[in-house]
């Protein structure tokens, strides 16, 4: 699987399943070639063999699909700090000459035993519907079980991304990967209006900003990968069930460009309402990111911390 030439742009699709079922075979150093390649080139690629069960993914679906059928009185009761509970359309502006995204979103942010009451940026308690609104054992239940599976999933892919940078020790990410800021994103998209305007967009064009994003489509097109050579658009097409894995800012920084934060977008052509789930795996709040390669050298960037990155990052989108 994942066929790929060294150098090119393509968004491959990798089968984790034999690095999953022996972390140190060569079956599985292949993966990790396959992985580490993807990174380097598009930033992105469509991962299958994960072991998430399908009917969870399902469940997610339908919890968002459920919460965005709550009326706008409903939803506005539920937004949260930033990073939890509902985004209102039309408040996160990505790409600059667009309009706001047409999008609404729902945060799950992770839950940290013993951090049920923290007041800390993206440490605050999530935020849920009322349980007449809809149940938790259809919203909360799956949902937060989703992120364990999604958390779980993120931090063996760092791994996978830790044993690819040659020359560092597998554990280089581990202080990134201690009770990390991580969050499940709920999205819909509604059907884009029947216009020519350009300035329509679902997701403007941006780059990510933590490490890894782990992306779930349902079947509608829409996500779009910036081939910054031949400055076109790639179509990330749909599979059902696959990850659709990229890298985001703080991983290129950290690596030195070795591992790429690629622009991509969202424009909701299919005519009907588009839902995806991206979870973000941004780490830990006090981690310090500085480029590795830099570790003997003078600092070419100023290194900062998760905490520092996320705050700004949010601020500088939101309206
Ligand atoms: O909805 C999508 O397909 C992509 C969303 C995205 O790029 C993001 O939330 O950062
Ligand atoms: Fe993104």
């Amino acid at each position: 699987m994942g066929s790929y030439e060294e150098g090119t742009f393509t968004v491959p699709t990798i089968d984790l399943s034999e690095y999953l079922r022996q972390p140190n075979s060569e079956c599985a150093e292949d993966v990790i070639e396959q992985i580490r390649n993807a990174c380097a080139t598009s930033g992105f690629f469509q991962l299958v063999g994960h072991n998430v069960p399908g009917a969870l993914q399902q469940e997610a679906f339908a919890a968002a699909k459920a919460f965005f059928s709550l009326s706008d009185a409903d939803k506005h009761k539920l937004r949260g700090k930033p990073g939890r509970g509902y985004e209102v359309i039309g408040t996160q502006f990505l790409e600059p000459g667009k309009q706001a995204d047409l999008k609404e979103g729902f945060f799950v942010g992770h839950e940290i035993a013993g951090l049920e009451s923290s007041t800390l940026p993206f440490r605050e308690p999530n935020v849920w519907p009322h349980e007449e609104q809809i149940p938790g054992s259809q919203f909360k239940e799956p949902l937060l079980k989703y992120h364990g599976a999604l958390l779980q999933l993120s931090l063996i892919i760092m791994r996978v991304l830790a044993t690819g940078m040659k020359g560092f020790d597998t554990t280089v990410f581990a202080d990134f990967c201690h009770e990390p800021i991580a969050s499940l994103r709920l999205l819909h998209y509604p059907p884009h209006p029947d216009s020519d305007d350009e300035t329509l967009v679902g997701t403007g064009a941006h780059t990510d900003f933590g490490a890894i994003t782990l992306l779930l489509q349902d079947d509608k097109s829409g996500l779009q990968v910036l081939n910054q050579a031949s400055n076109k658009w790639f179509d990330v097409v749909p599979q059902k069930g696959a990850y659709v894995v990229n890298v985001g800012d703080m991983l290129d920084v950290w690596t030195g460009g070795a591992y790429k934060s690629t622009v991509h977008r969202v424009i909701n052509k299919s005519g009907g309402d588009r839902y995806s789930i991206p979870f973000f795996l941004d780490g830990n709040p006090d981690c310090t990111i500085r480029p590795l390669a830099e570790e003997t050298g003078p600092w070419k960037i100023k290194p900062f911390t998760v905490q520092e990155h996320m705050m700004s990052r949010y601020a500088a989108s939101y309206t």
